[in-house]
Protein backbone atom coordinates (compact mmCIF):
# COMPACT_ATOMS: atom_id res chain seq x y z
CA UNK A 1 0.00 0.00 0.00
CA UNK A 2 1.05 3.59 -0.85
CA UNK A 3 1.41 6.37 1.92
CA UNK A 4 1.34 9.79 1.76
CA UNK A 5 4.77 11.28 2.04
CA UNK A 6 6.13 12.23 5.54
CA UNK A 7 2.63 10.86 7.02
CA UNK A 8 3.56 8.25 9.87
CA UNK A 9 2.76 5.04 8.64
CA UNK A 10 -0.21 3.65 10.41
CA UNK A 11 -0.07 2.13 14.14
CA UNK A 12 -0.82 -1.46 13.61
CA UNK A 13 -3.70 -2.52 16.12
CA UNK A 14 -2.50 -4.75 19.29
CA UNK A 15 -4.13 -7.72 19.81
CA UNK A 16 -4.50 -8.76 23.70
CA UNK A 17 -1.75 -11.05 23.85
CA UNK A 18 0.75 -8.77 22.63
CA UNK A 19 0.17 -6.66 25.69
CA UNK A 20 0.59 -9.25 28.05
CA UNK A 21 4.12 -9.87 26.11
CA UNK A 22 5.24 -6.43 26.21
CA UNK A 23 4.68 -6.62 30.53
CA UNK A 24 6.90 -9.97 30.54
CA UNK A 25 9.69 -8.06 28.24
CA UNK A 26 9.16 -5.05 30.51
CA UNK A 27 10.31 -7.43 33.53
CA UNK A 28 12.59 -9.54 31.91
CA UNK A 29 14.31 -6.42 30.88
CA UNK A 30 13.75 -4.77 34.78
CA UNK A 31 15.61 -7.88 35.81
CA UNK A 32 18.54 -7.84 33.78
CA UNK A 33 19.55 -4.35 34.32
CA UNK A 34 22.39 -3.92 36.47
CA UNK A 35 20.54 -1.86 38.52
CA UNK A 36 16.57 -1.08 40.09
CA UNK A 37 13.90 0.16 38.14
CA UNK A 38 11.48 1.66 40.73
CA UNK A 39 7.60 4.04 40.12
CA UNK A 40 7.33 6.17 43.35
CA UNK A 41 3.52 7.77 42.94
CA UNK A 42 2.83 10.93 45.11
CA UNK A 43 -0.97 11.26 45.58
CA UNK A 44 -3.07 14.13 46.10
CA UNK A 45 -3.23 13.76 49.37
CA UNK A 46 0.71 13.77 49.87
CA UNK A 47 1.76 10.46 50.78
CA UNK A 48 4.23 8.83 48.70
CA UNK A 49 4.35 4.85 47.72
CA UNK A 50 6.69 2.86 45.64
CA UNK A 51 4.21 1.25 43.60
CA UNK A 52 6.80 -0.84 41.45
CA UNK A 53 10.44 -1.95 42.18
CA UNK A 54 12.44 -4.39 40.12
CA UNK A 55 13.92 -7.42 41.57
CA UNK A 56 17.68 -5.58 40.73
CA UNK A 57 17.33 -3.67 44.22
CA UNK A 58 18.00 -6.43 46.32
CA UNK A 59 21.62 -6.82 45.21
CA UNK A 60 21.83 -3.10 45.54
CA UNK A 61 20.04 -2.08 48.15
CA UNK A 62 19.88 -5.33 50.33
CA UNK A 63 16.25 -4.95 50.90
CA UNK A 64 13.83 -6.60 49.00
CA UNK A 65 11.32 -5.54 46.40
CA UNK A 66 8.18 -5.89 48.67
CA UNK A 67 10.50 -4.06 51.84
CA UNK A 68 11.35 -0.76 49.67
CA UNK A 69 7.30 -1.34 48.32
CA UNK A 70 6.09 -1.44 52.13
CA UNK A 71 8.30 0.93 54.09
CA UNK A 72 8.90 4.63 51.79
CA UNK A 73 11.87 5.63 54.09
CA UNK A 74 13.23 1.95 53.70
CA UNK A 75 16.09 3.25 51.24
CA UNK A 76 16.97 6.58 52.86
CA UNK A 77 17.89 5.05 56.03
CA UNK A 78 21.03 3.11 54.13
CA UNK A 79 21.98 6.31 52.51
CA UNK A 80 25.37 7.88 54.58
CA UNK A 81 24.13 10.43 57.04
CA UNK A 82 26.92 12.91 55.52
CA UNK A 83 24.84 11.89 51.79
CA UNK A 84 21.40 12.60 53.24
CA UNK A 85 21.42 16.43 53.11
CA UNK A 86 22.10 17.12 49.30
CA UNK A 87 19.95 13.30 48.58
CA UNK A 88 17.10 15.31 50.14
CA UNK A 89 18.03 19.04 48.95
CA UNK A 90 18.02 17.68 45.25
CA UNK A 91 14.45 15.51 45.23
CA UNK A 92 13.11 18.35 46.83
CA UNK A 93 14.12 20.68 44.42
CA UNK A 94 12.85 18.58 42.01
CA UNK A 95 9.59 17.99 43.05
CA UNK A 96 9.08 21.22 43.63
CA UNK A 97 9.74 22.05 40.13
CA UNK A 98 8.30 19.16 38.68
CA UNK A 99 11.77 18.47 36.57
CA UNK A 100 13.94 15.15 36.17
CA UNK A 101 16.59 14.88 39.19
CA UNK A 102 19.89 12.72 39.05
CA UNK A 103 22.26 12.26 41.60
CA UNK A 104 24.70 10.32 42.92
CA UNK A 105 25.41 9.38 46.58
CA UNK A 106 26.66 6.54 48.89
CA UNK A 107 24.89 3.61 51.22
CA UNK A 108 25.70 1.12 53.35
CA UNK A 109 23.92 -1.73 53.20
CA UNK A 110 22.72 -4.07 56.41
CA UNK A 111 26.37 -6.13 55.27
CA UNK A 112 28.36 -2.94 55.90
CA UNK A 113 29.21 -2.43 51.83
CA UNK A 114 30.05 0.61 51.18
CA UNK A 115 28.50 1.51 47.30
CA UNK A 116 28.30 4.34 45.25
CA UNK A 117 24.82 4.36 43.63
CA UNK A 118 23.57 6.64 40.62
CA UNK A 119 19.35 8.04 40.53
CA UNK A 120 17.74 9.24 38.10
CA UNK A 121 14.21 9.59 37.78
CA UNK A 122 11.33 12.00 36.07
CA UNK A 123 7.90 12.55 36.66
CA UNK A 124 4.69 12.03 35.06
CA UNK A 125 0.92 13.29 35.71
CA UNK A 126 -1.29 10.17 36.99
CA UNK A 127 -4.68 10.15 37.26
CA UNK A 128 -6.90 11.84 40.29
CA UNK A 129 -3.95 14.48 40.84
CA UNK A 130 -1.38 11.88 41.04
CA UNK A 131 2.68 12.19 40.28
CA UNK A 132 3.97 9.05 38.94
CA UNK A 133 7.80 9.28 39.20
CA UNK A 134 9.69 6.49 37.18
CA UNK A 135 13.35 5.99 37.43
CA UNK A 136 16.49 4.01 38.07
CA UNK A 137 19.00 3.31 40.53
CA UNK A 138 22.08 1.73 39.10
CA UNK A 139 25.79 0.68 41.39
CA UNK A 140 28.34 3.08 40.23
CA UNK A 141 30.85 1.65 42.79
CA UNK A 142 33.72 0.70 40.34
CA UNK A 143 33.19 4.10 38.53
CA UNK A 144 33.86 5.87 41.16
CA UNK A 145 36.16 3.81 42.42
CA UNK A 146 38.36 4.48 39.15
CA UNK A 147 37.70 8.23 39.23
CA UNK A 148 39.00 8.44 42.55
CA UNK A 149 41.94 6.40 41.93
CA UNK A 150 42.56 8.66 38.67
CA UNK A 151 41.89 12.05 41.11
CA UNK A 152 44.72 10.49 43.54
CA UNK A 153 47.21 9.99 40.56
CA UNK A 154 46.40 13.22 38.91
CA UNK A 155 46.52 14.60 42.57
CA UNK A 156 49.76 13.08 42.91
CA UNK A 157 51.56 14.52 39.92
CA UNK A 158 50.31 17.11 39.86
CA UNK A 159 51.63 17.75 43.45
CA UNK A 160 55.35 16.51 41.95
CA UNK A 161 54.72 18.92 39.02
CA UNK A 162 54.63 21.31 41.37
CA UNK A 163 57.03 21.00 44.49
CA UNK A 164 59.74 18.78 42.30
CA UNK A 165 62.96 20.67 42.33
CA UNK A 166 63.95 19.52 38.28
CA UNK A 167 62.33 22.01 35.55
CA UNK A 168 59.58 20.12 33.57
CA UNK A 169 58.19 21.62 30.70
CA UNK A 170 55.92 20.22 28.46
CA UNK A 171 56.00 20.42 24.26
CA UNK A 172 53.63 20.03 21.89
CA UNK A 173 54.02 17.76 18.82
CA UNK A 174 55.16 21.00 16.78
CA UNK A 175 57.77 21.69 19.96
CA UNK A 176 55.75 24.45 21.28
CA UNK A 177 55.91 24.90 25.22
CA UNK A 178 52.27 24.23 26.38
CA UNK A 179 53.05 24.08 30.13
CA UNK A 180 55.97 24.22 32.70
CA UNK A 181 56.19 23.93 35.82
CA UNK A 182 57.34 26.59 38.57
CA UNK A 183 60.77 24.78 39.24
CA UNK A 184 61.63 25.50 34.91
CA UNK A 185 60.43 29.04 35.45
CA UNK A 186 63.06 29.67 38.26
CA UNK A 187 65.82 28.03 36.50
CA UNK A 188 65.03 29.53 33.11
CA UNK A 189 64.00 33.21 34.47
CA UNK A 190 60.77 33.02 32.32
CA UNK A 191 57.23 32.85 33.48
CA UNK A 192 54.57 30.58 32.68
CA UNK A 193 53.36 32.86 30.08
CA UNK A 194 56.94 33.80 28.52
CA UNK A 195 56.94 30.27 28.05
CA UNK A 196 54.22 28.99 26.61
CA UNK A 197 54.04 29.25 22.87
CA UNK A 198 57.78 29.56 22.51
CA UNK A 199 59.38 26.84 20.07
CA UNK A 200 62.38 25.13 20.66
CA UNK A 201 63.95 26.87 17.86
CA UNK A 202 63.21 30.12 19.08
CA UNK A 203 66.60 32.45 18.88
CA UNK A 204 65.87 34.06 22.29
CA UNK A 205 67.25 30.43 23.86
CA UNK A 206 70.76 31.46 22.33
CA UNK A 207 71.25 27.37 23.24
CA UNK A 208 75.15 26.46 23.21
CA UNK A 209 77.56 23.34 24.00
CA UNK A 210 79.78 23.17 26.26
CA UNK A 211 82.32 23.95 23.95
CA UNK A 212 80.94 27.31 23.27
CA UNK A 213 79.90 26.20 19.67
CA UNK A 214 75.56 27.07 18.70
CA UNK A 215 73.07 24.23 20.09
CA UNK A 216 70.57 24.41 17.02
CA UNK A 217 67.09 24.73 18.18
CA UNK A 218 66.03 21.50 15.89
CA UNK A 219 69.45 19.19 17.46
CA UNK A 220 66.65 20.30 21.32
CA UNK A 221 66.31 16.78 23.11
CA UNK A 222 62.83 17.44 22.91
CA UNK A 223 62.55 17.85 19.16
CA UNK A 224 65.11 14.94 19.18
CA UNK A 225 62.54 12.81 21.14
CA UNK A 226 59.71 14.13 18.92
CA UNK A 227 61.37 13.51 15.42
CA UNK A 228 62.79 9.68 16.59
CA UNK A 229 59.99 8.67 18.96
CA UNK A 230 63.14 7.50 21.19
CA UNK A 231 63.96 9.35 24.92
CA UNK A 232 66.94 11.41 25.03
CA UNK A 233 69.23 10.99 28.31
CA UNK A 234 71.56 13.50 29.69
CA UNK A 235 72.21 16.64 27.14
CA UNK A 236 74.25 19.15 28.13
CA UNK A 237 73.15 22.90 27.12
CA UNK A 238 73.70 26.23 28.20
CA UNK A 239 70.80 28.60 27.22
CA UNK A 240 69.91 32.26 27.68
CA UNK A 241 68.03 33.38 31.05
CA UNK A 242 67.16 36.68 30.91
CA UNK A 243 69.21 39.05 33.77
CA UNK A 244 71.37 35.78 34.20
CA UNK A 245 73.47 34.96 31.25
CA UNK A 246 74.30 31.34 30.01
CA UNK A 247 72.45 28.88 32.47
CA UNK A 248 73.44 25.75 32.17
CA UNK A 249 71.27 22.47 31.95
CA UNK A 250 71.31 18.87 32.06
CA UNK A 251 68.15 17.42 30.09
CA UNK A 252 66.39 14.70 29.37
CA UNK A 253 63.46 14.53 27.14
CA UNK A 254 60.80 12.04 26.52
CA UNK A 255 58.45 11.53 24.02
CA UNK A 256 54.62 10.96 24.95
CA UNK A 257 53.40 8.21 22.22
CA UNK A 258 49.91 7.56 21.18
CA UNK A 259 49.39 4.89 18.05
CA UNK A 260 53.21 4.93 17.79
CA UNK A 261 53.16 8.82 17.08
CA UNK A 262 55.15 11.11 19.54
CA UNK A 263 52.17 13.54 20.18
CA UNK A 264 53.94 15.43 22.87
CA UNK A 265 57.14 15.52 24.47
CA UNK A 266 58.24 16.43 28.25
CA UNK A 267 61.51 17.30 29.16
CA UNK A 268 63.03 17.62 32.56
CA UNK A 269 66.15 19.39 33.26
CA UNK A 270 68.16 20.47 36.05
CA UNK A 271 70.61 23.90 36.55
CA UNK A 272 74.07 22.52 36.44
CA UNK A 273 75.68 25.91 36.00
CA UNK A 274 77.72 25.97 39.37
CA UNK A 275 79.40 22.67 37.94
CA UNK A 276 80.08 23.61 34.79
CA UNK A 277 81.52 26.37 35.68
CA UNK A 278 83.42 24.62 37.86
CA UNK A 279 84.62 22.18 35.38
CA UNK A 280 85.39 24.85 32.89
CA UNK A 281 87.60 27.02 35.72
CA UNK A 282 88.97 23.56 36.39
CA UNK A 283 90.07 22.67 32.61
CA UNK A 284 91.18 25.89 31.84
CA UNK A 285 93.43 26.46 34.98
CA UNK A 286 94.49 22.87 34.02
CA UNK A 287 95.65 23.70 30.51
CA UNK A 288 96.89 27.18 31.52
CA UNK A 289 100.01 28.52 32.32
CA UNK A 290 99.45 30.82 35.69
CA UNK A 291 101.93 33.42 35.38
CA UNK A 292 101.38 34.57 31.43
CA UNK A 293 97.69 33.05 31.14
CA UNK A 294 98.91 31.25 27.77
CA UNK A 295 98.31 27.58 27.56
CA UNK A 296 100.54 25.23 28.99
CA UNK A 297 102.87 22.85 27.74
CA UNK A 298 100.25 20.13 28.43
CA UNK A 299 97.68 22.19 26.22
CA UNK A 300 100.25 22.59 23.66
CA UNK A 301 101.26 19.41 23.33
CA UNK A 302 97.38 17.78 22.89
CA UNK A 303 96.95 20.72 20.32
CA UNK A 304 100.56 19.44 18.68
CA UNK A 305 98.92 15.86 18.57
CA UNK A 306 96.09 16.98 17.11
CA UNK A 307 97.09 18.93 14.07
CA UNK A 308 100.32 16.32 14.01
CA UNK A 309 97.67 13.70 13.14
CA UNK A 310 95.94 16.13 10.40
CA UNK A 311 99.18 16.97 8.57
CA UNK A 312 99.35 13.37 8.26
CA UNK A 313 96.21 12.44 7.33
CA UNK A 314 97.18 11.25 3.29
CA UNK A 315 95.06 13.83 0.50
CA UNK A 316 94.08 16.20 3.67
CA UNK A 317 96.40 19.21 2.49
CA UNK A 318 96.22 20.44 5.78
CA UNK A 319 99.68 22.80 7.30
CA UNK A 320 100.81 24.02 10.52
CA UNK A 321 103.62 25.92 11.30
CA UNK A 322 105.37 25.41 14.65
CA UNK A 323 107.72 28.41 15.88
CA UNK A 324 109.62 28.16 18.87
CA UNK A 325 110.26 31.75 21.06
CA UNK A 326 112.73 32.75 23.30
CA UNK A 327 113.53 35.65 24.90
CA UNK A 328 116.68 36.72 24.79
CA UNK A 329 119.34 37.34 27.64
CA UNK A 330 115.98 37.03 29.68
CA UNK A 331 118.62 36.19 33.12
CA UNK A 332 119.73 39.52 32.45
CA UNK A 333 116.41 40.78 33.28
CA UNK A 334 115.42 39.22 36.26
CA UNK A 335 118.94 40.10 37.88
CA UNK A 336 119.04 43.79 37.15
CA UNK A 337 115.51 44.21 37.89
CA UNK A 338 114.37 41.47 40.45
CA UNK A 339 112.61 38.36 39.46
CA UNK A 340 109.24 40.72 39.57
CA UNK A 341 110.47 42.74 36.31
CA UNK A 342 111.40 39.31 34.76
CA UNK A 343 107.74 37.69 35.59
CA UNK A 344 106.05 41.18 33.97
CA UNK A 345 108.31 41.49 30.93
CA UNK A 346 106.86 37.04 30.59
CA UNK A 347 103.58 38.65 31.59
CA UNK A 348 104.05 41.30 28.23
CA UNK A 349 105.63 39.25 25.60
CA UNK A 350 102.92 36.84 25.83
CA UNK A 351 100.16 39.47 25.61
CA UNK A 352 102.50 40.55 22.61
CA UNK A 353 102.17 37.12 20.90
CA UNK A 354 98.62 36.89 21.30
CA UNK A 355 98.11 40.25 19.86
CA UNK A 356 100.16 39.18 16.64
CA UNK A 357 98.42 35.74 16.33
CA UNK A 358 94.68 35.04 15.06
CA UNK A 359 91.80 33.24 17.42
CA UNK A 360 92.72 29.59 16.26
CA UNK A 361 96.60 29.80 16.73
CA UNK A 362 97.53 28.60 19.84
CA UNK A 363 100.30 30.59 22.14
CA UNK A 364 101.99 28.34 24.94
CA UNK A 365 104.42 28.99 27.41
CA UNK A 366 106.76 25.87 26.98
CA UNK A 367 109.12 26.24 29.45
CA UNK A 368 110.69 29.39 31.54
CA UNK A 369 111.58 31.50 28.82
CA UNK A 370 110.46 29.85 26.00
CA UNK A 371 106.95 29.98 23.97
CA UNK A 372 105.66 27.70 21.41
CA UNK A 373 103.12 29.27 18.79
CA UNK A 374 101.13 26.80 16.86
CA UNK A 375 100.00 28.35 13.84
CA UNK A 376 96.94 25.62 12.06
CA UNK A 377 96.66 26.83 7.81
CA UNK A 378 100.10 28.50 8.15
CA UNK A 379 102.85 27.85 5.40
CA UNK A 380 106.39 28.68 6.20
CA UNK A 381 106.16 32.20 4.35
CA UNK A 382 103.25 33.45 6.46
CA UNK A 383 104.60 32.03 9.24
CA UNK A 384 107.89 33.78 9.12
CA UNK A 385 106.10 36.75 8.29
CA UNK A 386 104.59 36.78 11.34
CA UNK A 387 107.48 35.94 13.92
CA UNK A 388 108.93 38.66 12.13
CA UNK A 389 106.08 40.41 13.43
CA UNK A 390 106.68 39.79 16.24
CA UNK A 391 110.16 40.11 16.58
CA UNK A 392 109.57 43.65 16.05
CA UNK A 393 106.61 44.10 17.93
CA UNK A 394 108.24 42.84 20.89
CA UNK A 395 111.82 45.25 19.97
CA UNK A 396 109.90 48.68 19.66
CA UNK A 397 107.20 47.88 22.49
CA UNK A 398 109.48 47.50 25.96
CA UNK A 399 107.65 47.36 29.37
CA UNK A 400 106.76 50.16 31.27
CA UNK A 401 107.48 48.85 34.72
CA UNK A 402 108.30 51.11 37.84
CA UNK A 403 109.41 53.77 36.14
CA UNK A 404 111.88 51.68 33.31
CA UNK A 405 111.73 50.94 30.15
CA UNK A 406 112.36 47.50 29.94
CA UNK A 407 113.17 46.08 26.40
CA UNK A 408 113.25 42.63 25.08
CA UNK A 409 113.52 40.90 22.10
CA UNK A 410 113.02 37.37 21.16
CA UNK A 411 115.05 34.85 18.76
CA UNK A 412 112.19 32.78 16.83
CA UNK A 413 112.98 29.51 14.83
CA UNK A 414 110.10 28.58 12.32
CA UNK A 415 109.50 25.15 11.39
CA UNK A 416 106.41 23.06 9.73
CA UNK A 417 104.78 19.75 10.37
CA UNK A 418 105.38 17.93 8.00
CA UNK A 419 103.83 14.55 6.73
CA UNK A 420 107.14 12.39 6.72
CA UNK A 421 107.29 13.72 10.11
CA UNK A 422 107.73 10.14 12.23
CA UNK A 423 107.29 11.82 15.04
CA UNK A 424 106.37 15.20 16.93
CA UNK A 425 109.73 15.13 18.43
CA UNK A 426 111.15 15.51 15.06
CA UNK A 427 109.16 18.67 14.23
CA UNK A 428 109.72 20.36 17.73
CA UNK A 429 114.02 19.84 17.33
CA UNK A 430 113.46 21.18 13.87
CA UNK A 431 111.67 24.22 15.27
CA UNK A 432 114.51 23.95 18.05
CA UNK A 433 117.03 23.71 15.93
CA UNK A 434 116.31 26.87 13.88
CA UNK A 435 115.78 28.97 17.41
CA UNK A 436 119.49 27.79 18.19
CA UNK A 437 120.76 29.00 14.94
CA UNK A 438 118.80 32.35 15.69
CA UNK A 439 120.32 32.78 18.32
CA UNK A 440 123.76 31.68 17.09
CA UNK A 441 123.14 34.25 14.54
CA UNK A 442 123.42 37.19 17.21
CA UNK A 443 119.61 36.93 18.67
CA UNK A 444 116.84 39.24 18.05
CA UNK A 445 116.25 37.05 14.44
CA UNK A 446 114.28 34.69 13.08
CA UNK A 447 115.39 30.80 11.62
CA UNK A 448 113.57 29.23 9.18
CA UNK A 449 114.06 25.02 9.65
CA UNK A 450 115.72 24.11 6.28
CA UNK A 451 112.84 21.41 5.78
CA UNK A 452 110.29 24.08 6.57
CA UNK A 453 111.86 26.17 3.64
N1 LIG B 1 111.23 36.00 36.37
C1 LIG B 1 111.17 34.75 35.94
N2 LIG B 1 112.30 34.20 35.45
C2 LIG B 1 112.25 32.95 34.98
C3 LIG B 1 111.10 32.20 35.02
N3 LIG B 1 111.34 30.98 34.48
C4 LIG B 1 112.67 30.99 34.13
N4 LIG B 1 113.21 32.17 34.43
C5 LIG B 1 114.56 32.60 34.20
O1 LIG B 1 114.85 32.68 32.83
C6 LIG B 1 116.25 32.69 32.72
C7 LIG B 1 116.68 31.91 31.51
O2 LIG B 1 118.07 32.14 31.34
P1 LIG B 1 118.91 31.47 30.24
O3 LIG B 1 118.41 30.06 30.01
O4 LIG B 1 120.32 31.61 30.59
O5 LIG B 1 118.59 32.24 28.94
P2 LIG B 1 118.70 33.76 28.57
O6 LIG B 1 119.25 34.56 29.67
O7 LIG B 1 117.35 34.22 28.05
O8 LIG B 1 119.72 33.76 27.42
P3 LIG B 1 119.49 33.32 25.95
O9 LIG B 1 118.33 32.36 25.88
O10 LIG B 1 120.77 32.68 25.54
O11 LIG B 1 119.21 34.54 25.18
C8 LIG B 1 116.81 32.10 34.01
O12 LIG B 1 117.47 33.13 34.75
C9 LIG B 1 115.58 31.65 34.76
O13 LIG B 1 115.70 31.83 36.17
C10 LIG B 1 109.92 32.82 35.57
O14 LIG B 1 108.84 32.24 35.64
N5 LIG B 1 110.01 34.08 36.01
Amino acid sequence: MQHEQNAPAPRPSLPEDTLGDSAALMLDLAASIPGAMFRLSRWAGGQWRFTYVSPGIEPLFGLTPAQVCADIRALGRVILPEDRPQHDATIRAALLAGQAFEQEYRIRTADGVLKWVHARARPQPGGAGEVVWTGLLTDVSDRKQLEAVVRDSEERYRTLFETVAQGVVYQDAAGRITSANPAAQRILGLTLDQMQGRHSVDPRWQAIHEDGSPFPGTEHPAMVALRTGQPVHQVVMGVHAPNRGCTWLLVNATPVLRAGQAQEVYSSFEDITERVLLSQELKRQASTDDLTGVANRRSLMQRLALEFERVRQPGAGHRCAVLAVDLDLFKLINDRHGHAAGDAVLQHAATLMRRVTRQHDLVARSGGEEFTLVLPDTGPDEAAALAERLRASLQAQPLQHQGLALVVTVSVGVSQILPADASLDAVLARADAALYAAKGAGRNQVCLAPAAG
